[in-house]
């Protein structure tokens, strides 16, 4: 049976008195496209920040395809990509450079790193801006190069937090379809996303979380069921689900 490419066993990840994570249980197949939702401050990058093992949870583990991320933290980071809701770059960097310099980290030979970073570049359309530093790029344009550095070890589970704010219809149709390759291809792609309609067309397993926890969690049938409205958009169910919990 193959591995699940995520599981989080209880994890819990508390600020003072604030837990931000709060039990969560997650079990992702490998190959899945998985929409993490919830209201501001629900938990959503606290939990991504700590399945790439940049945060420590108070409690719980986190696995990627089998490897335990306090025991075997190398191994279990390996296969990952996590691209942060402001990614870092260098400004004195071009684009070439910098996405060499990426591979540099995962030890990727040079001359596969080149062909690498060139089709990624052309795919994303910024091919025709290798020539400039990156602090001189747009938003948008230094969301998609932040995308390139994070895909060019070739992950296996990608870890996305809100990749779309801000960016233009274009560049937002660009990374949509980038990372429905990317599942054709096998990957598995976690993201976070405040755009409803993304989640709703691209996901095909949907997770929403309250105050750390998860509330409901299936396919866009499955959470229609849960509150037994078969022509619910996902809007209707997040608000459902959130009067839910508040009541
Ligand atoms: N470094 C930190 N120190 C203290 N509290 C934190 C820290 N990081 C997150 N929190 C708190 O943890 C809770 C969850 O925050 P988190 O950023 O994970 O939410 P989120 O779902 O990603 O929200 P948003 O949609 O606004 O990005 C919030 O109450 C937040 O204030």
């Amino acid at each position: 049976m193959n591995q699940p490419a995520l599981q989080l066993s209880n994890l819990t990840k508390r600020f003072g008195e604030r837990t931000a994570v709060d039990n969560l249980n997650l079990n992702i197949e490998a190959g899945c496209f998985y929409a993490l939702l919830g209201h501001n401050g629900a938990g959503k990058s606290t939990t991504l920040r700590m399945i790439a093992g940049l945060s420590r949870p108070d409690f719980g583990n986190v696995r990627i395809l089998g490897q335990d991320m306090a025991i075997h933290p190398e191994a279990a980071k390996q296969p990952l990509a996590f691209l942060p809701d402001e990614p870092l770059l260098y400004g004195k960097l071009r684009p070439l450079e910098y996405l060499e310099y990426v591979a540099g980290l995962w030890a990727i030979p040079a001359l596969q790193a080149e062909a690498r970073a060139r089709e990624l570049l052309e795919w994303t359309d910024l091919w025709k801006h290798r020539g400039e530093y990156c602090e001189g790029f747009s938003r948008g344009m230094q969301q998609k190069l932040a995308l390139c550095g994070a895909l060019i070890h070739e992950p296996k589970l990608l870890l996305l937090d809100e990749p779309l704010t801000g960016l233009d219809v274009a560049a937002a149709r660009q990374v949509k379809d980038l990372l429905q390759a990317k599942v054709r291809e096998g990957c598995t792609v976690i993201l976070t996303t405040h755009i409803l309609e993304v989640a709703e067309k691209l996901a095909e397993v949907i997770g929403v979380i309250a105050q750390g926890r998860l509330i409901a969690e299936g396919t866009l049938t499955e959470l229609r069921e849960r509150i037994g409205r078969g022509d619910a958009s996902l809007e209707d169910i997040f608000l459902h689900l959130h009067d839910e919990v508040a009541a």
